[in-house]
């Protein structure tokens, strides 16, 4: 069996009896892209830190490629590559030197860090701008620049703090999907912390969703949904030439529907225990009415996310900002 490539157990920090994270478990498989989900001070980057070997935990323990994190720091720094959600390089340098620069300090010789500097400043979309001093760099230019940084080591695993915080949405959207690419194609493991559903659900294999420093679900967008939204039966939803209360009537009477909503003259949200789309095509057209369309409603992460802080997790925590 394949080793997680992370293994939190048990992973607590207390900081002058806060809670920062509480008792956390979990493991993420190598290649995966997990993302990090919660409202400030949910005790996402404390967890970070612990992985990174950069705070201690006060109990449990995190593992890196095998590696504890408090007891061999160094060898797991060699192997995650951590982008902050602001980083900082050498203004008065190019962004090849800054690189160059980085790869030296992790033991790679200097014709190779050139090599490897050029290389990745082209995937990331840099090609043009390498030989341009950072200072003049746009923060989207930056964040482009710190992923070739995190990558430069080679690592197999890369820690990205809100990666797309102020950058505009053409950029967001080029960034996650490098990401995405890199992840893919280079085995890479990616551990995402966002406060932005939209991006999370675009490029994650699998989310946790995190508050006052609990872990309280973790899975693929549709275990979550599933896990979720199972009580409530299945939505469809439904667009006819024109609803009739005969029509409510009859889809009523299915023995699987247990609601029918009338959102508009044309529009019904059918809710039913199972899957009951053929048994709706034959009702509506035994109406006499046309059907214009029909597909069961799927629950994005936001929905996830506000249900489960507002009703199914019991939680009362704030609704993070989801622009
Ligand atoms: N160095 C520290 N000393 C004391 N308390 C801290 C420290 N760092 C974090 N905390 C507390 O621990 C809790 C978790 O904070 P953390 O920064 O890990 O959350 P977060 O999910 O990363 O939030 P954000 O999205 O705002 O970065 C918060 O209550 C915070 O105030």
């Amino acid at each position: 069996m394949v080793e997680p490539i992370i293994t939190f157990e048990n992973l607590t920090k207390k900081y002058d009896g806060v809670l920062a994270v509480d008792h956390l478990s979990l493991t993420v498989e190598r290649g995966e892209v997990f993302g990090l989900l919660g409202p400030n001070g949910a005790g996402k980057s404390t967890t970070i830190l612990m992985m990174l070997g950069l705070t201690e935990p006060t109990s449990g323990q995190v593992k890196v490629c095998g590696f504890n994190s408090t007891r061999e720091p160094k060898k797991v720094k060699e192997r995650v590559g951590y982008l902050p959600d602001s980083v900082g390089f050498y203004e008065d340098r190019t962004g090849l030197e800054n690189l160059v620069l980085t790869a030296m300090l992790n033991g790679v010789p200097r014709g190779k860090a050139t090599e490897r500097a050029t290389r990745l400043l082209k995937e990331v979309g840099l090609e043009e701008a390498m030989n341009k001093k950072t200072g003049k760099y746009s923060r989207g230019m930056k964040q482009r620049l710190g992923l070739a940084d995190v990558l430069i080591k080679e690592p197999d695993v890369i820690v990205l703090d809100e990666p797309t915080l102020g950058i505009d949405p053409q950029g967001v959207q080029d960034l996650l999907q490098l990401i995405e690419k890199l992840s893919k194609e280079q085995g890479i493991t990616v551990l995402l912390s966002s406060h932005h559903l939209h991006q999370v659900q675009q490029i994650c294999d699998r989310v946790g969703l995190f508050v006052d420093g609990k872990l309280l679900a973790k899975g693929t967008l549709d275990e979550l949904s599933q896990e979720l939204f199972s009580k409530e039966g299945i939505t469809t939803i439904v667009k006819v030439s024109e609803v009739s209360d005969e029509l409510i009537t009859m889809i009523k009477n299915h023995p699987s529907v247990f609601e029918v909503e009338k959102v508009d003259k044309q529009n019904l949200h059918v809710k039913s225990e199972t899957d009951v789309t053929g048994g709706l095509v034959h009702l509506i057209m035994d109406s006499g009415k046309s059907l214009l369309e029909l597909s069961i409603k799927e629950y994005g992460l936001d929905e996830i996310y506000h249900q489960y802080f507002q009703g199914g997790g019991n939680h009362e925590a704030p609704i993070p900002r989801t622009t």
